[in-house]
């Protein structure tokens, strides 16, 4: 069953600019554009896209912090603008580079103050926060004012802050932007966590691609307002365009890249060759094209950096075997 439905929705912005010394010039931003997709309850899912692309704008709209100016809206059954007192209850946002928490109390009083808003019966607080504490290792920093913990500290602290009330969806706003490692990997086992044992619906924006690689298993990609992918993360592969490396090592270095029908050579490093093929593209007829003419060693297939195949649809992006080129046969 659908706990968010959107359907064909739009947001315009009027945006004046500065014409010359004395003009303004009123033009319309069209952030969101026809906009359709659903989420399942339960579903944990990537929505990325390039800059601009009309991702936030998508989350303040679900959250009602926004009104769409056209389409319809639903999570859990409510339209988020208008009910938006309501759907507080069923909802959990985390936005990366904002703070939910109080700047100047210890983490314990905003969750504190957070019982009393969302009104969580003593019980479910307590496991609630007790599940957060014990997850996200929060028991030492519980005393310390939240101006006073690293970005990582206050990110693990907004994601229980968010949580407290047990709500059905929850909307992440690049939340692992500039933590350490230690620090993304501690928040994604979290949220893998919190979507396996509660069945939370999960709405993830990010840049880093790593966090959809480890979470989701259906990626939307936006990009101008527009659902341009919807699917597996496999499935880019194809529509991406992309393509896979056949690492070849040969008994001794070649003076040519080597020539064969359906792949072409992208790096030379003495005997090892990279040939870049089509992803869809079976690499047994090439590995027995090389063996027949080369004496080869060894040889390995690289799959696509999903990195690289989300540049190349957003267009204009070069592949790591393009910048490779660059550096390698272009420059010998
Ligand atoms: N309040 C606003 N007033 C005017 N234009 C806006 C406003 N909010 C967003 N926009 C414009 O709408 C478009 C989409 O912005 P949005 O913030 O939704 O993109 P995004 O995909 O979240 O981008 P990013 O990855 O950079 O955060 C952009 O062109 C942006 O400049």
């Amino acid at each position: 069953m659908a706990i968010i439905e959107v359907e064909d929705v739009a947001r315009t912005f009027t945006v004046r600019r500065k014409v010359g010394r004395l003009k303004r010039e009123r033009s319309e931003v069209r952030a969101v554009d026809g906009l359709s997709f659903e989420v399942a309850a339960g579903e944990m899912v990537g929505y990325i896209g390039p800059n601009g692309a009309g991702k936030s704008t998508t989350i303040k709209m679900l959250t009602g912090i926004l009104v769409p100016s056209e389409g319809r809206l639903r999570v859990a059954g409510a339209d988020p603008s208008r009910e938006r007192v309501r759907l507080a209850r069923r909802i959990g946002v985390v936005f990366g580079q904002r703070t939910t928490l109080w700047w100047d109390l210890p983490l314990r009083d905003s969750y504190e103050l957070a019982r009393r808003i969302y009104r969580i019966e003593d019980a479910r607080y307590r496991r609630n926060l007790d599940r957060c504490i014990d997850l996200l290792e929060l028991g030492p920093l519980l005393d310390v004012p939240v101006r006073q913990l690293s970005l990582g500290q206050r990110m693990r602290g907004d994601i229980a802050a968010a949580l407290l009330h047990d709500p059905d969806v929850l909307y992440l706003d690049e939340p692992t932007i500039g933590l350490d490692v230690v620090s993304k990997n501690r928040v994604r086992e979290f949220l893998a966590e919190i979507n396996a044992e509660s069945g939370t619906t999960v709405l993830l924006t990010t840049h880093d691609l790593t966090d959809i690689e480890r979470l989701c298993s259906r990626v939307m990609v936006i990009d101008h307002g527009r659902v341009v992918y919807d699917g597996g993360l496999e499935g880019l592969h194809n529509v991406g365009g992309s393509e896979r490396t056949l690492v070849v090592d040969l008994a001794a270095p070649e003076p040519d890249p080597i020539s064969i029908p359906g792949a072409r050579v992208v790096r030379m490093e003495g005997p090892r060759q990279w040939l870049a093929f089509p992803a869809t593209d079976s690499a047994a007829p090439l590995v027995a094209a090389i063996a027949a003419r080369y004496p080869l060693v060894d040889l390995s297939v690289k799959e696509p950096a999903i990195e690289d195949v989300i540049a190349r649809m957003y267009g204009g992006g070069t592949t790591e075997g393009e910048r490779s080129l660059e550096g390698s046969v272009a420059g010998a």
